[in-house]
């Protein structure tokens, strides 16, 4: 059992002792294992350390660039809004107040009313930057500075603003807004309304200066209801008449057409307490439709619900201003404009605005020059005036209906410019074929002178047969062209008789070749033609009313203008006359032209022209902007590219100008006289005043009285008026085909018969001293009983002045008597018309010998001797004009205007 206990202890022991060797080999490996990971665990402490550190730079730097960005990206995008802001508000609408000034902008801008207070960017101190990143901006440089953002609003073309909060900061806001409207926009175009029953206007008392030009008008305490009901009739009317249908906002339509019909109302409601239920209507309305058609509102001090295109300004100080369109964005108002500015800039635009508007020019009423001289004037003839203020097109028509026009203005008013302007309208549509020009100025001064050719311009304006300047003392010149219309009117009458036909038209459609302008005559302040209560008045009148009942079928237009056609008593004792114009057309101010009750004038703007084709009913009325046609250059360019087309070889217009002393060289009866020895010789005497350049005559064939007195004191006119007659008739003859002899009595006289005599060849010259053989040989000649073999002319200066006593005037009274029925005639000036009578035998003694006769400084009633019937010709002397008259042809005397020296 020991053995066994022993080998049993034993096999314990061994047992015991290989457990405690695998445990300490067990020990020492879990020894190892835990050093070793002892190790690895401060292996990676250290390296989780190293790691942290790095992330920690890394999100710095990360964090470090962001911020940078940030800062770039802020101030480029407020640069960005900066710019935008600029063009949006372009001068006047954004402009700071110590820069500001008046700039009218093609369009409607943004307006400034303070600044956006933006985020700034911290300075670079704050944050060390990493350099050579492109976003990051040079170390040591600033960064850039944010540029100023200004807040806008939008007003003229979009919207309303309505201004809350503080009430002073808020009358600020609203004078700026204001400012800045009016100063972004034409003067005129903008049209502040202001209603302030607080301060009765005082809240815009700086703006005082636009009320006289009714810029800025003012609605009473009691005037909103009103005031809101005109603004929707307003737009209801725009929506109407303007847009039509074709546009949907005056905006829309200013962009397609580039025209502004209708003036930017601006309604200023500085407080209004409670509306009534109709008034919040109203506004209501007005918010909603207003800004389409340029009615918009600022409104201060009154509730209004958002919507859309309204514009909320909180005003408060600092930087507690909101804008609603910035959202939570702070802003800074701008103060108001500061007073002299304010006012500064007001009163420029009312002088502009009295001013008026500046002119349009002549071209915009002339079509394509490809398509000039393309219509036709069979119905009538059609041309544009002008724009009406809707921007459309004003036709105006002369034709069987309406036929004739007058036109008024007082002085200064642009007569003569829209006669110009018609003119040039209607000159570039219809070919000279259609369309004759007679034109007449009573005015002083040349104006249509243009039309014909002058010293500096060779061309004419091709339509144009007659332009009569300076006629004011000659209104036988206008009565000459009526005349000549209604002989024009007849052979007109009578070709459309012939024809079968009633009126132009017709008659052109039957005569296809036939050249049948229409003929429009003008007559610039034609008052002065019915002046006098005399005979050229009534005859005017009566020529005036027969071409005006007659002459519209016939293609002949009357138009009329004068200063003021209100006085013409003429025009107003003839209701028949007055009837026929149907057409009238009226500048400012100018009375009567119009209807009664038709007012239209009186509220006219400079260039502006109310043009009537129903006699001047209300109903009718066509508001123009007449174009301005009196710039020289404009016209001439047209003129002469009308004219240009004429075919080589055209005459002309014929131009008389009651300034200017014609000559008998250009005188084409003088011209076509030849020496063929007539039997009957005309003795040339001056230039009539006719519409075809014609001269005074007569006719010194063999018969009793055919011998010549000229009449007055007038040396230097009664002179030319014999140089006339003495050249003429030479004219008329070989060179010993007539006898012609001169005799001058008078010193002043001399040289004037002198120069005559040399121009007449073998000439007899006579004086006091020897006269006497002349008058012998003479009077011997005129009883002597052989025929004559031809003619002598006795040209006798200051006839008056005979001497030689009762034996020489016995001879003369014998030569006048009995010697024209032997070819020798008297061609003598007397110095009075009593002296010629005394000549002829004195008071009671026949006048007979005098068969014709030219009048100088003789009153008419001088005359009467030497006058058929009773009567005295109408005559008052003036200077270089006489009166003509020869029993043989004439009904009554002729006024002719002297040739002058050459
Ligand atoms: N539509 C216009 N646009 C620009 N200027 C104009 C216009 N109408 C007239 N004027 C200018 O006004 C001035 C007076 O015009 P105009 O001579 O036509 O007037 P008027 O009524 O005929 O005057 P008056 O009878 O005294 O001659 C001129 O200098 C003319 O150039």
């Amino acid at each position: 059992m020991a053995d066994s206990t022993k080998q049993q202890v034993m096999e314990i022991r061994a047992g015991l002792s290989h457990a405690l060797g695998a445990a300490e080999t067990a020990l020492a490996r879990a020894q190892r294992e835990a050093d070793a990971a002892l190790a690895r665990l401060d292996r990676i402490t250290a390296a989780a350390g190293s790691r942290r550190r790095k992330l920690a730079e890394a999100r710095d730097k990360r964090l470090r660039s962001i911020t940078e960005w940030h800062d770039t990206e802020l101030s480029a995008l407020s640069g960005a809004a900066a710019g935008a802001a600029d063009r949006a508000a372009p001068g006047a609408a954004g402009e700071p107040w110590h820069s500001f000034e008046a700039t009218p902008l093609p369009r409607a801008a943004e307006l400034r009313v303070g600044r956006l207070l933006l985020p700034t960017a911290p300075g670079p101190a704050d944050q060390p930057a990493e350099p050579g990143r492109p976003w990051q901006w040079d170390a040591s440089s600033a960064p850039p500075e944010s540029p100023e953002v200004p807040a806008l609003v939008e007003l003229l073309d979009h919207g309303h603003v309505v201004v809350h909060g503080d009430r002073r900061l808020g009358d600020d806001v609203v004078a700026g807004l204001l400012l800045r409207a009016l100063g972004t926009s034409a003067p005129g175009t903008v049209q502040v309304i202001g209603y302030d029953p607080e301060h009765l206007g005082g809240g815009l008392a700086g703006f005082a200066a636009l009320a006289p030009v009714r810029v800025l008008t003012f609605v009473p305490p009691n005037g909103l209801g009103s005031l809101l009901d005109e603004l929707v009739e307003h737009v209801r009317r725009i929506n109407e008449t303007v847009l039509a249908g074709e546009f949907s906002s005056l905006r829309e339509l200013h962009a397609a057409t580039k025209r502004r019909p209708e003036p930017w109302r601006v309604a200023v409601l500085l407080g209004a307490g409670e509306l009534n239920r109709h008034e919040r209507v109203q506004l209501d309305r007005l918010l909603r439709t207003g800004a389409a058609c340029g009615v918009h509102l600022i409104v201060h001090g009154l509730a209004v619900e958002p919507g859309p295109g309204i514009e909320f300004v909180t005003a408060a100080p600092g930087e507690e201003a909101r804008i609603g369109s910035a959202g939570d964005l702070p802003v800074r108002l701008d103060p108001g404009p500061p007073p002299a500015i304010l006012t500064a800039t007001c009163r420029q635009i009312a002088e502009a605005v009295a001013a008026g508007p500046a002119p349009v020019a002549l071209d915009s009423l002339l079509p394509d020059p490809a398509q000039e001289w393309r219509e036709s004037s069979a119905t009538g003839l059609t041309a544009p005036l002008g724009d009406s203020p809707q921007g459309t097109r004003v036709q105006v028509t002369l034709s069987d209906y309406p036929p004739h026009a007058l036109i008024a203005g007082p002085s200064g008013t642009g007569k003569t410019n829209l006669i110009y302007a018609w003119m040039g309208a209607l000159a570039a549509r219809y070919s000279p074929a259609e369309l004759a020009f007679y034109l007449l100025d009573f005015k002083e001064g040349v104006s249509f002178a243009r039309f014909a050719p002058g010293r500096r311009d060779q061309s004419w304006l091709p339509h144009v047969r007659l332009v009569g300047v300076n006629v004011n003392t000659d209104r036988e010149f206008g009565l000459a062209l009526l005349r000549f219309l209604g002989a024009e009117l007849r052979r007109r009458a009578d070709a459309a008789k012939q024809h079968e036909v009633t009126n132009l038209a017709e008659l052109r459609a039957e005569d296809p070749t036939g050249v049948w302008p229409r003929i429009v005559a003008v007559v610039d302040e034609f008052q002065v033609l019915l002046a006098g209560r005399d005979a050229v008045t009534t005859e005017a009148v009566d020529l005036l009313e027969d071409l005006a009942r007659r002459g519209r079928s016939q293609g002949i237009h009357l138009i009329l203008a004068s200063q003021d056609i209100s006085g013409i008593e003429a025009l107003w004792g003839r209701p028949a006359l007055v009837a026929q114009f149907t057409l009238r057309i009226a500048l400012p101010r100018a009375r009567r032209v119009l209807a009664e009750q038709n007012s239209a004038a009186d509220s006219l703007q400079r260039y502006h022209a109310v043009v009537n084709s129903d006699s001047g009913a209300a109903e009718a009325n066509q508001i123009v902007r007449v174009p301005a046609a009196g710039d020289r250059e404009q016209w001439s360019a047209l003129q002469h590219r009308l004219w240009r087309k004429l075919p080589p070889g055209e005459l002309p217009p014929r131009l008389f100008d009651g300034d200017v002393q014609p000559k008998l060289e250009n005188s084409p009866d003088f011209r076509a006289l030849v020496a063929e020895d007539s039997p009957a010789p005309v003795a040339l005497l001056g230039e009539t005043i006719d519409v075809m350049s014609r001269s005074a005559r007569t006719v010194l064939r063999r018969a009793p009285g055919r011998n010549l007195a000229v009449l007055g004191t007038r040396v230097e006119e009664a002179c030319a008026v014999l140089a006339t007659a003495g050249r003429s008739l030479a004219a008329q003859f070989q060179r010993d085909g007539a006898r012609f002899s001169i005799a001058c009595f008078d010193q002043d006289a001399q040289s004037y018969a002198e120069a005559l005599h040399a121009r007449i060849p073998d000439c007899g010259w006579y004086d006091a001293s020897n006269v006497d053989w002349l008058l012998e040989d003479a009077a011997a000649e005129s009883t002597a009983a052989w025929p004559a073999d031809r003619p002598h002319f006795l040209l006798l200066y200051a006839a008056d002045a005979l001497p030689g006593g009762k034996a020489a005037l016995d001879q003369l009274r014998t030569v006048l008597r009995q010697g024209p029925e032997r070819r020798l005639h008297v061609l003598g000036w007397w110095r009075g018309a009593g002296l010629l009578r005394d000549t002829l035998g004195g008071q009671g003694s026949r006048t007979d010998p005098i068969g014709a006769w030219v009048a100088l400084d003789v009153h008419g009633s001088e005359l009467a001797p030497y006058y058929p019937g009773a009567g005295a010709p109408n005559w008052y002397p003036r200077p270089w004009r006489a009166l003509h008259f020869d029993r043989s042809v004439h009904r009554g005397a002729e006024v002719m205007i002297p040739y002058g020296a050459s």
